[in-house]
């Protein structure tokens, strides 16, 4: 547990003190509502199958994700068995649809047996009258008639205004109060369809939502600038209560705002209680990756593989130095078991220096050659990486080693 006087310090983090220079108010519960299957399913090329989604379903649920959303009902028999499936498996998450704002599209969601429906309808009028060839009046007149009949068949509305960080704010709040007023909505969506606000921007517009409405807000941002953790996390500060994510950061474009990085800085940056098994996360990400067929970068956060790989000669003795002081934390902002990673990991290529040298033969129980010959071995290695132009393996550095030292001359 953290000191109450370094809440940037546990056992398992050490981030920036300077993250509580200022005072963040963060809601008394964040809850996450997983879009992987839908919004990370608009991905062009990802296809997930019903069993995957069920499957999957099941450790996101398990792992503590609070609110499943596994499609949209009518875009294919299968994906309506999934959310159906999903609905009665009687997991902890709850199961919302995503729907159009179309009687139909909610009758074929309740008879899926969802808790609740994503209810979409756009709210720019660039979008309502261009993309759509609406009237503003019409995109009103649908959104109010359908969250009602939503809420008539007892399930609960999660009111989604696509574009919301583009439309013309009195348009928005205009609907937003529309239908809350006439229609009806559990909840409110702020969303960045287009990946299209800053943090500041984010902030500012979740207090001009939160200023008018009594209600939970959700987040919903994509990832255009790379800033869709950022602008989740500002949103969150700003007081909505339920991250919309995606699991390995899938989605259109460059992705929505990606779950294990806004779970883990939650954590790591402001020692933040999240009901998740934090641990999970990397095998969860890995099977997603599988299904969806989209890899993991190497340098993505928190679960990448290099997330603790080593390679520069500095940074190994540091290692070298720390682990044996058991600091680990000296030289990483969270421990690897908090996100069920694996340990650092000395690489062995160009940038190697004679801590790599120390740690692999003390890793293979390979005798330390006198300084010199380690110099030799170093260069060796240093030679063969930028000939190949790839790290080594350990049997290349075995290799190299005996080539260069008889312990018994
Ligand atoms: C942005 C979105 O609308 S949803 C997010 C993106 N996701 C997807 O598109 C999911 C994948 N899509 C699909 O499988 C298909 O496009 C379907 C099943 C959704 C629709 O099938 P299509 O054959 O493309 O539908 P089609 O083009 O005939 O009609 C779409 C109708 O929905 C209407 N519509 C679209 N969005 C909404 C909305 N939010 N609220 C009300 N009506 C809407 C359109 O105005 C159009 O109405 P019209 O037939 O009166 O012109
Ligand atoms: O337009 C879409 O892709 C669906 C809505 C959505 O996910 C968004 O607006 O970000």
């Amino acid at each position: 547990m953290p000191d109450a006087s370094e809440p940037y310090k546990s056992s398992q983090y050490w981030t920036s003190h300077h993250n509580w220079n200022e005072d963040v108010e963060l809601p008394d519960e964040i809850k996450f509502h997983d879009t992987t299957f839908r919004d990370g399913e608009q991905q062009p090329g990802v296809v997930f199958s019903e069993d995957e989604k069920v499957e999957l379903g099941k450790l996101y649920s398990e792992m503590g994700i609070d609110r499943l959303e596994p499609g949209l009902p009518l875009v294919s028999d299968d994906d309506k068995r999934a959310i159906e499936r999903l609905a009665n498996e009687g997991l902890d998450a709850d199961v919302y649809a995503f729907t159009r704002c179309v009687k139909e599209d909610v009758e074929v969601a309740v008879d899926c047996d969802v808790d609740g429906v994503v209810m979409e309808v756009p709210s720019s009028r660039h979008l309502i009258e261009h993309a759509y060839d609406w009237s503003y009046e019409q995109a009103l007149e649908y959104a109010i008639e359908a969250t009602e009949y939503a809420h008539e068949q007892g399930i609960d509305v999660s009111f989604f205004c696509i574009d919301s960080s583009r439309a013309d704010p009195d348009d928005l709040i205009t609907i937003l109060s529309r239908v809350k007023e006439e229609g009806h909505a559990d909840s409110l969506n702020v969303v960045d369809t287009f990946g299209a606000l800053s943090p500041a921007g984010t902030r500012s517009l979740v207090n001009l939502v939160s200023g008018e409405f009594d209600i939970p807000i959700e987040i919903h941002v994509h990832n255009d600038f790379g800033l869709g953790v950022a602008n989740t996390l500002a949103g969150i500060q700003a007081g909505a209560e339920i991250a919309h994510t995606t699991v390995t950061g899938l989605g259109e474009r460059s992705g929505n705002a990606n779950f294990e990085e806004v779970a883990t800085a939650l954590t790591a940056l402001y020692d933040y209680d999240l009901n998740l098994d934090l641990s999970q996360v990397k095998e969860i990400a890995e099977v997603t990756s599988d299904a969806s067929g989209v890899d993991i970068h190497e340098s993505k956060p928190v679960v990448g593989q290099n997330q603790f790989g080593i390679e520069a000669g500095i940074i190994a003795a540091w290692w070298n130095r720390l682990r044996e002081q058991e600091m680990p934390l000296a030289m990483y902002p969270y421990h690897w078991d908090l996100v069920g990673q694996n340990a650092p990991r000395i690489a062995i290529g160009k940038m190697s220096g004679l801590a790599t040298i120390e740690y692999w033969c003390d890793r293979l129980g390979l005798q330390a050659p006198p300084e010199d010959v380690q110099e030799d071995i170093l260069q060796s290695i240093k030679g063969t990486s930028i000939g190949e132009k790839r790290e080594l393996s350990p049997e290349e550095f075995v290799d190299i080693y005996r080539d260069t030292y008889n312990p018994e001359n």
